[in-house]
């Protein structure tokens, strides 16, 4: 079937695809002979186009590594074509700080023109949960930190949409060709792409038996006062009689998740997926913002069923016990560095299409003199993904979760040139290689627990990937 993807008609489409080239080239041409910088970034509003069709042309355009990002109201969408700059850290070398330092030192090399939109130039990227634990070979790409200056950038805030080009000054011909070539396919180009979606032909549920009796271990332990709370996790393996097409997870995603952060990372071919309701951080300006979600029942099946399910959570004292731990190391992390820390005294419900979370909000305001970046450093890994204490619990899951975590449960997200940005908690999430998923979920464990009723929460968890796999597994 042939897909017109684009909002603009045809004609319109035809005659604004000339104009774009046309200007672009121009524009492209003009400031690569007057930059004194060695890199440009340049900006230009732009007609509407569907972001998860821009994403889509990245599979048939010359720009080969992508991501999107849009948060959890919609209300700011970013998707990046092709990588013009890469900031990548190995190792547990000040990671954050390293990411930070070297975007600054970008900017400093970059002639902006952001001809009167908005636009700022930004990196987009994310962690690994742990850089202490190996690393195995699925994750290859996928560094402890790894950030992206893309080639196309396009913004869309309020439904407005804007581009931001940025390539070296120099011997980059060749990539302005590429822009070019991309808003023909944006404007007037009509796509195959196929209506069926690969079937399974394999899954697996990674060492199931393991992390149940882990699970026991780390009760057993939390009894006997060794720490308080740890968070494990688990995979699932999906093989498919054909190539998964990260464009079309991420639409399904998109329809069946609208209240979620949607974001992909590829790398080489293979793409970090997921759609999370967890915010870890977002920074405006001095205003910063995080949210405590822990603690979790599935949806009811009825009204008066979800209803009832959502006030046994809001009550239930073991999850109350496992999102307590998550407010108070997110209060004092905030309170060391910001003021007028704004935290409720009781958790509400956060309803999500699978699921249902406890959920406080927080808003504080930083003294000033905090980066995005330090902010992240600080909360991450929060008590909903590690545990309490911190470093007791990563040692715990260092040793005995039967899983390589890669960028699952870790920051991904953005900053700009100006220092806001957004982090969400990748959970919900897996990583597309081919005809392979791998799918993670985990929760928390406290003393409370137990093992069965954990490893049935994992199953609610992965039920929005798995959705958008177009996979039901038996209840
Ligand atoms: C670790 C996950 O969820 C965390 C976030 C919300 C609720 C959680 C829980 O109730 O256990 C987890 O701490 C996951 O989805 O893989
Ligand atoms: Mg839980």
């Amino acid at each position: 079937m042939f897909v017109k993807k684009s909002l603009v008609t045809q004609e319109s489409g035809i005659t604004v695809a000339i104009l774009y080239q046309h200007k672009i080239q121009e524009q492209l041409s003009l400031i690569t002979k007057s930059a004194s910088q060695p890199f440009i970034s340049w900006s230009e509003i732009i007609p509407a186009v569907d972001p998860a069709h821009f994403f889509m042309l990245g599979e048939v355009s010359s720009f080969r590594d992508r991501f999107y990002w849009s948060d959890r109201l919609n209300e700011t969408v970013y998707v990046g074509l092709g990588c013009t700059y890469v900031i990548a850290v190995e190792g547990d070398q000040q990671r954050f700080a390293a990411v930070e330092k070297e975007w600054k030192r970008f900017i400093g090399m970059t002639a902006i023109r952001s001809n009167g939109t908005e636009a700022v130039p930004l990196i987009f990227g994310g962690f690994s949960f742990d850089p202490l634990k190996p690393k195995t070979e699925q994750w290859v790409g996928f560094s402890d930190a790894k950030f992206i200056v893309p080639t196309v950038l396009l913004s869309i805030k309020e439904g407005h949409a804007t581009v931001t080009i940025t390539l070296p000054s120099q011997n980059n011909k060749k990539m302005i060709e590429s822009v070019v070539q991309l808003f023909d396919l944006l404007y007037h180009e009509q796509f195959r792409r196929s209506d069926s979606f690969p079937s399974i032909v394999k899954y697996e549920e990674i060492k199931k038996y393991e992390w149940i009796y882990a699970v026991g271990k780390i009760i057993h332990d939390i009894n006997n006062g060794k720490f308080d709370k740890v968070v494990l996790a688990r995979e699932v393996r999906f093989t498919f009689d054909d190539r998964l097409d990260a464009g079309v997870v991420l639409e399904r995603l998109r329809e069946q998740q609208p209240f979620s952060y949607l974001f992909a990372f590829e790398q080489n071919g293979n793409c970090f997926i997921g759609a999370s309701p967890e915010q870890l951080v977002k920074k405006e300006g001095n205003t910063c913002y995080s949210t405590c979600l822990a603690g979790s029942i599935r949806r009811g099946k009825t009204i008066s069923e979800d209803e009832q399910l959502g006030q046994w959570l809001l009550q239930d004292e073991k999850n109350l016990w496992e999102h307590q731990f998550v407010v108070d190391m997110i209060k004092e992390a905030m309170m060391e560095v910001c003021e007028n820390v704004k935290i409720p005294g009781k958790p509400q419900l956060l309803k999500m299409r699978d699921i249902q979370h406890l959920y406080t909000p927080v808003v504080a305001e930083n003294r000033g003199d905090v980066s995005l970046f330090s902010l992240v450093e600080r909360l991450h890994p929060t008590p909903a993904l590690g545990g309490t204490p911190r470093e007791k619990a990563l040692e715990t899951i260092r040793k005995m979760e039967p899983l390589y975590r890669g960028w699952y449960a870790a920051p991904i997200g953005w900053m700009d040139a100006l220092g806001n940005g957004e982090f969400a908690v990748a959970i919900r999430s897996g990583l597309l290689q081919g005809n392979e998923a791998s799918l993670f979920a985990g929760c928390g464990v406290v003393g409370d627990s137990e093992p069965l009723s954990e490893y049935e929460e994992t199953k609610v968890k992965l039920k929005p990937m798995l959705s958008a796999l177009g996979v039901e597994l038996d209840e």
